[in-house]
């Protein structure tokens, strides 16, 4: 059996609404799940269900309320996520976990080639080789040569989507977490996205996936599990929860 990187345990995030006078809104809850080096694993169901909560506590976007989230770091080290210490949440963040939304946030005013090749150099690398590798990676995800040295908040929703993704993958992080990372993507380039998204797989990164592509989900992930109403409802294997 291959390593296991990520064992969620009975995850819970509430929301307290002040301006509703303390009203709490449940994110998801029980949520339990595991996730091998090099497994992908889809999560599935309707809106509301739950699935942006699980992938931002784990990402720690959210302080999830309750349950663990204990990920095997490369060292070998054991963290829970669900309490680890801001400046070890962002440590693993630039070395080892990779997030990517269909939304872009990056600093006004830094060109496409820099924003890429900011995340290697916090890695360690130099900026020659940051911006060789930036340039390259800008040339598999089809961003047209002129729109390197510009801004990525004037790009278009499609080229946003891929700076993010390849803002993600660059770094080749031990574990990726996708919330909706091909919305917005014409059929080719969603060929090229699922084609990266394998290569990344098969060089042993484990992903957690958001996709309403059930096309695109169905192509990449080795298994779903499928939230309702907070709750993981269904873990099955690929076809459960996707047709
Ligand atoms: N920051 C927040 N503050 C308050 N409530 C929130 C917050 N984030 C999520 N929620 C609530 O938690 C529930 C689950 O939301 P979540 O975004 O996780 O669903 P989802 O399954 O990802 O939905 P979608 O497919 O529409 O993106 C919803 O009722 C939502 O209103």
């Amino acid at each position: 059996m291959r390593n296991i990187i990520l064992a969620v345990n009975e995850l819970s995030k509430h929301f307290v609404l002040h301006i509703l006078d303390g009203k709490v809104i449940t994110g998801c809850a029980g949520v339990s799940f595991s996730l091998q080096q090099g497994e992908f694993l889809g999560i599935a169901g309707p809106s509301g269900a739950g699935k942006s909560t699980v992938i931002k506590c784990i990402y720690r976007t959210y302080l999830p309320s309750g349950g663990n989230v204990l990920y095997r770091t490369a060292g070998g080290r054991e963290v829970d996520l669900a309490r680890a210490p801001e400046r070890e949440v962002i440590r693993l963040r630039r070395l080892e976990i990779g997030y990517a939304s269909q939304f872009l946030k990056v600093m006004p005013r830094v060109p496409a080639v820099d924003v890429l090749a900011g995340e290697l150099r916090r890695k360690g690398w130099d900026m020659e080789r940051a911006r060789a590798r930036a340039r390259e990676y800008l040339a598999i995800m089809n961003i047209d040569r002129p729109l390197w040295d510009a801004y990525p908040s004037t790009f278009s929703g499609g080229e946003q989507q891929r700076i993010n993704l390849a803002r993600a993958l660059i770094t080749a992080p031990r574990l990726l977490l996708l919330d909706e990372p091909t919305a917005s993507l014409d059929p080719e380039t969603k060929k090229i996205v699922i084609r990266i998204l394998r290569d990344v797989k098969e060089q042993g990164t484990g992903i957690i996936g958001i996709f309403h592509d059930y096309d695109v989900m169905r192509r990449l992930v080795d298994r779903v599990f499928t939230m309702q109403s907070g709750r993981c409802s269904q873990a099955g294997d690929r076809r459960e929860g996707l047709m």
